[in-house]
């Protein structure tokens, strides 16, 4: 049977998924990591359907490496290797793509294209505006074109699906030219997983997705807001790099630019230190001590009041874009939670949506706080907002895309 391998690379680690071309299901997944340290890690699953069609369980298997991976190359090795141990087959379930998440697509790519020296040339170029992922994304393709030296890869771009957020959203009101020159603007990530989760709202809903106003809260290590006319992206929260907007695990969010001035004349920090601070020392990281939200609404529950406080601002940044984005879209119909925090931490969504009962969105606590999994609404019957958990797979999405490309 056709599969796609998707392949998404962060700096010391990536995750793949070996997805089903005609089915959409995944026959495996899997994480290495630690990649470059004194010992890697390596987890992976196989969800092989039994002879009566039926998955078995899955087999999982997560080892320590006993032996440092030193690069992403090493890296494949390893995946290869726990498939050949633990399956499915490769021969029998061959790959006939690679689809590769690339975070940061400029204003060069807006379809998931085809591999080529020149694409990579291209990825390297826009690598400056994703710093954290696109050097990472881009050793992920060339660790895999050896591991699968005879069949197409394809980039599939974070910011592809924020392609059609107009001009008013995306300009930052700074010098024209030179804004032009460096190429500066808004952009957004996490275009993927907003299009797959708002295409998944509007199917599970029965409702046109061209006729629904929403709000989509990718809820991640990663996090941003995506407001959504008519299944277009017409604003969202991160912007030329994807540190803009709402609180992260280890990144700021929006703050005056002026506090980068004051820490560089007042504390001497210089602009790789600023840089390395926004990123990854800030968020909840930095307003808490970790950058778990598990570990955090942990902490604030047993009474620790830096993280309630971290807890206090990233609800209250949310219920900003909310607010933000209902003026943006002129109504709303649908708000949809995302993503590790979004989809598993009801406290967050609660925050979020609570007391807004004036602007139409009741939110039904018990609903909320229920452990489910899958698809599921979140606010009253009665209420005009339809409030949804959507549990994203933009693994899917990218096995999807992929396919299109080659056709
Ligand atoms: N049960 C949970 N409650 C609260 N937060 C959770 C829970 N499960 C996962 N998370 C949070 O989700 C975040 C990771 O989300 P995820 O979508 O996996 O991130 P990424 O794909 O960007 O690495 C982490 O902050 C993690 O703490
Ligand atoms: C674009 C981005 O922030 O991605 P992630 O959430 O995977 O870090
Ligand atoms: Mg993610």
């Amino acid at each position: 049977m056709p599969t796609v391998l998707v392949v998404n690379s962060g700096s010391s680690s990536f995750k793949y998924q070996l997805i089903d071309v005609e089915t959409e299901r995944t026959l495996a997944s899997g994480l290495v990591e630690r990649i470059g340290d004194a010992t890697g890690a390596a987890e992976h699953r196989s969800y092989l359907p039994d002879a009566a069609g039926a998955t078995t369980p899955p087999i999982e298997e997560r080892w320590v490496i006993e032996r440092a991976i030193p690069d992403h190359t090493a890296g494949f090795r390893v995946m290869l290797d726990a498939f050949a141990e633990h399956g499915p087959s490769l021969d029998e379930h061959a790959p006939i793509a690679v689809g590769h998440r690339v975070v940061h697509g400029g204003k060069r790519f807006f379809e998931p294209t085809v591999v080529t020296d020149l694409v990579k040339i291209n990825i390297e170029d826009i690598s400056e505006l994703a710093p954290l992922h696109n050097p990472a994304n881009l050793q992920g393709i060339n660790a895999a074109q050896v591991a699968f030296p005879d069949v197409p890869h394809v980039a599939v771009f974070d910011t592809a699906f924020h392609q059609t957020i107009p001009a008013a959203a995306y300009t930052y009101a700074i010098d024209a030219e030179l804004a032009a020159k460096h190429r500066v603007r808004r952009y957004g990530f996490h275009g993927t997983s907003h299009k797959f989760v708002s295409e998944a709202a509007a199917a599970f809903l029965d409702r046109p997705l061209g006729e629904l106003k929403q709000i989509v809260f990718h809820l991640g290590n990663g996090a941003s807001a995506c407001a959504i006319d008519g299944g277009r992206s017409v604003d969202t929260s991160m912007g030329m790099t994807p540190l803009e907007g709402l609180v992260m695990g280890t990144r700021s969010g929006d703050l005056d630019p002026a506090v980068l001035f004051h820490l560089h004349r007042k504390a001497g920090l210089g602009f790789d230190e600023l840089d390395t601070l926004l990123n990854r020392r800030s968020g909840l990281l930095g307003l808490s001590g970790t950058g778990d939200m598990r570990d955090v609404t942990e902490s604030a529950s047993k009474g620790d009041e830096a993280a309630q406080l971290a807890l206090d601002v990233t609800v209250h940044r949310l219920r900003h874009y909310l607010g933000a984005y209902l003026a943006v879209l002129g109504g709303l119909d649908v708000v949809v939670f995302t993503a590790g925090v979004g989809e598993n931490a009801p406290l967050i969504r609660a925050g979020a949506v609570q007391g807004l009962e004036g602007l139409g969105i009741i939110l039904d606590e018990d609903r909320n706080a229920e452990r489910a999994r899958g698809i599921r609404v979140i606010s009253t019957d009665d209420s005009p907002v339809t409030v949804l958990v959507v549990p994203t797979n933009e693994e899917l999405e990218i096995a999807r895309q992929t396919v299109a490309a080659l056709a």
